[in-house]
């Protein structure tokens, strides 16, 4: 039986208090507190090494942190499994790809999907042994709307690991979809992509977020990207959370320009020209 949770529109999906981490000696993070609220795209930004991805590895559970807790619909998931996690309601891509390239575009979707009936949707296993038929077709639907959302129909039947990489990316976003998550976790959505396909990438979060009602916490380092689409960012430096708002907020604080943007103070201004 599933705990009763306390979710209202006042409550934020995810919350972080006070995390810390530590490797041995590395300070990933240092006492980061941040709330997600439900329906936003939230975007973490950061120099390399600022702990990003450590923030997100905390929420999705592969990493577990050293000091304070992590909410997730007002419940604590600090000590909680990943595979509960995803139950619950929380996807992820990775910063690498993580398909199985052998096989096909549909295959890794599908794969998706079984997660979610292993994941404790204890009635749609029931069901899936006694209607096994009407569970396929059904679960076969959800597929399709899938691949037609994220425009992959002509690659469906391809072998995942000969895909170009750019579609390789929109595969795996297809098969975090898959899971149905309330909060899907993105990891550098748009790495190593060409602008075309970072605008279409940008248009999927966007309609995730509009159309299909996901909550995104997303580590991106295009920064055009994250300006045009997040409704909040938060910047990290050093592990520390060193500013948190609407983009444009965000992006005059002068901390922020100083640590992560360097552009310092002391500018160099070219002479203005001599009006005659
Ligand atoms: N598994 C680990 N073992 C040891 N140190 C780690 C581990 N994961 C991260 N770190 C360290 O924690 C710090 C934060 O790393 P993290 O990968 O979270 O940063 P990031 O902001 O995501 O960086 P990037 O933009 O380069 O991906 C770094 O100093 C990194 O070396």
């Amino acid at each position: 039986m599933r705990e009763s949770v306390r979710v209202d529109a006042e409550t934020p999906i995810l919350e972080a208090e006070r995390v810390s981490l530590r490797f041995g000696g590395v300070r990933a993070l240092t006492d980061v507190s941040f709330a997600v609220r439900r329906g936003e795209i939230f975007s973490i930004i950061g120099p390399n090494g600022a702990g990003k991805t450590s923030m997100v590895n905390c929420v999705s559970g592969r990493y577990r942190p050293t000091e304070g807790r992590i909410l997730f619909e007002g419940r604590d998931i600090t000590r909680m499994p990943t595979r509960r996690r995803a139950a619950l309601g929380i996807g992820r891509t990775f910063q690498n790809l993580a398909l199985f390239g052998h096989m096909t575009v549909l295959d890794n979707i599908m794969v998706g999907r079984h997660h979610l009936l292993r994941s404790g949707f204890l009635r749609g296993m029931v069901y899936w042994l006694g209607g096994a038929q009407r569970e396929e077709i059904a679960h076969r639907r959800e597929v399709e709307e899938i691949i037609d959302f994220l425009e992959i129909q002509h690659v469906r039947k391809a072998v995942a690991g000969q895909l170009p990489y750019g579609l390789r990316k929109r595969v795996e976003l297809a098969r975090a979809v898959a899971l149905r998550p309330k909060l899907i976790l993105l990891d550098e959505p748009m790495a190593g992509m060409n602008l075309e396909e970072k605008e279409d990438m940008a248009r999927y979060i966007l309609d995730l977020n509009e159309e299909w009602g996901m909550t995104v916490l997303m580590i991106e380092h295009d920064m055009g990207v994250v300006m045009d689409i997040s409704q909040r960012v938060m910047v990290l430096d050093f592990g520390r959370k060193i500013a948190e708002g609407p983009p444009e907020a965000v992006l005059a604080d002068e901390h922020v320009k100083r640590a992560y943007l360097g552009e310092a103070d002391e500018a160099v201004s070219e002479p203005e020209e001599a009006v005659a």
